[in-house]
């Protein structure tokens, strides 16, 4: 029988995985293969939380390929010099893949395409991550779109879902050799992600529990609980998707199953954030410069405070004095995780009380987030700072006080995540600095007033956007 590589990337799962289900159709024998080359990523290499996550999900590929007499293998360096070594060692013909659209990722796969059809091997990609490629939708002009409702309305009525496949339960062995997971270096050496793993199962199992969960609890209300960061009120898909552990498709298939008259909104809302994911892939395929610039290049001028490594660390640490900031940034480095509104709360302090550059905080969300991804990390903080496709525009300024007594009414994600301030009233627990006696009484570890005061830094923050003449 033939050979073929398939070469995983960020479609670490086997179910309705349509690069390993080409080779199997086409009757090869499947070799698995997963190519660490960090450097290949240009300035977006993984950071330490992706890391994490990557060493368990491909350890669980490998457990669930090697319960069906096959097994993954792991090598790393140059990704073209990789895979020819392994067409060598094997005798591969084809060579079979999921497309990736980061901007450094995608012209090497396309160089690897071509060189390897030069040679004679097939080579051949396809979806296995998005509803919609970048390409698919398109305006009425055949550009790309820059505002959400209107790209989303287009691309539903394309909707296509694939048909399910299921990969056999015994896939033919192989005898290809390679390094072990250890060598690549991505679990931590000092395990500061201890406590992830009470929140997280990575890996393919572990995505569809999740989605089981889900289902069986936070859909039930999801339009409205969604925004509420005290409870699980939303999936938690996000890193089994960013590692393509589950395609969109496969939780759209399994919502579409789940339908009835009291479900129907949570479900259509719960795509529509789906959508949102799609929209960010589109965006960051088009304008392929917005992880490190403004996407609206009116934002060039804009005058950022100087850089401020203090007032940053005290950010990234949550001790900034703002409870809602810092419950958000304290949640994101036990758990490698933040809430969506806590991540607005969060971005829209540093980007305009602070007026720290939001690229600042992308890359601490890089390093920090389990689901860190290209695509939807740069359009949120774009989103954010208001200088994005479809942003909030930058002289609408979130107060972190209002959005906590708005969505967190009884302080309880506060109260989790900054405990020091259990002891003090309900009220006192929004803005401390309020309150500096039962402050000083009760919690004199926090801080006694606000990094940035919360008038002085919008004031600030709008007197800037002014200067640029076109407030
Ligand atoms: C500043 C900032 C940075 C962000 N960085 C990332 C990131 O690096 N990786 C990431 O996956 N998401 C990012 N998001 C989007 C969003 O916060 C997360 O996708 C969401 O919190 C994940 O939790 P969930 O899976 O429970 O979401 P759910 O509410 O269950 O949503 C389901 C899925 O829809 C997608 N989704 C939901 N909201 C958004 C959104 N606003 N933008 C894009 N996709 C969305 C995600 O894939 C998510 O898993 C960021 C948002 C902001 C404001």
């Amino acid at each position: 029988m033939s050979v073929a590589l398939v070469w995983f990337r960020r479609d670490l799962r086997l179910q309705d995985n349509p690069a390993l289900q080409a080779a199997l159709d086409a009757g090869h024998v499947p070799v698995p293969v997963y190519i660490h080359a960090p450097h290949e990523e240009g300035d977006w290499a993984p950071g330490g939380a992706s890391n994490a996550w990557l060493h368990r999900s491909l350890a669980a590929l490998d457990a669930d390929l090697r319960a069906r007499g096959s097994a993954l293998v792991l090598c790393q360096g140059d990704s073209q010099a990789e895979l020819e070594r392994l067409i060598e060692q094997t005798g591969a013909v084809a060579v079979y893949w999921n497309r990736k659209y980061e901007p450094a990722t995608q012209p090497r796969d396309a160089k690897i395409k071509r060189e390897l059809r030069e040679k004679g091997i097939e080579a051949e990609s396809h979806n296995g991550s998005l509803m919609f490629e970048p390409w698919d939708v398109a305006t009425q002009q055949g550009g790309p779109y820059k505002v959400f409702t209107p790209f989303w309305r287009n691309a539903l009525t394309r909707l296509q879902l694939p048909a399910p496949t299921r990969v056999p339960d015994r896939l033919p062995a192989h005898t290809a050799g390679g390094e072990t997971l250890d060598a690549f270096g991505l679990a931590p050496s000092i395990p500061w992600d201890r406590q992830f793993w009470d929140h997280w199962q990575p890996g393919e199992a572990g995505a569809h529990e999740a989605l089981t969960v889900f289902i069986d609890g936070a859909l039930n209300g999801y339009r409205e609980q969604r925004d509420l960061p005290d409870r699980v009120g939303t999936s938690l898909l996000s890193p089994h998707l960013h590692f393509g552990e589950i395609a969109p498709w496969q939780i759209v298939r399994r919502l579409q199953g789940e339908r009835s008259a009291s479900r129907d909104a949570d479900i259509d809302g719960y795509i529509r954030e789906l959508g949102w994911r799609e929209f960010s892939y589109h965006l960051l395929h088009h304008f392929p410069q917005t992880p490190d610039h403004n996407l609206n290049p009116r934002f060039d001028q804009f005058q950022w405070a100087k850089p401020d490594a203090d007032a940053l660390r005290a950010w990234q640490q949550g001790r900034t004095g703002i409870p809602i900031v810092d419950a958000g940034l304290r949640e994101l480095w036990a758990t490698g995780y933040m809430h969506n509104r806590v991540r607005m709360i969060v971005a829209s302090y540093l980007c305009k009380h602070m007026r720290q550059h939001w690229r600042e905080g992308a890359r601490w969300f890089w390093d920090t987030l389990v689901d860190a991804d290209l695509a939807n990390n740069t359009m949120g903080w774009q989103w954010v700072a208001g200088t994005g496709a479809d942003a909030a525009p930058y002289f609408r300024i979130f107060n972190p006080v209002t959005q906590s007594q708005k969505f967190d009414p009884q302080a309880r994600y506060i109260t989790r995540w900054v405990p020091e301030l259990a002891a003090l009233p309900l009220k006192a627990r929004f803005a401390p600095w309020q309150s500096p006696q039962l402050l000083a009484e009760h919690a004199p570890a926090y801080p006694a007033l606000p990094l940035v005061d919360l008038g002085e830094g919008r004031d600030a923050a709008l007197a800037a956007y002014r200067h640029t003449g076109w407030a």
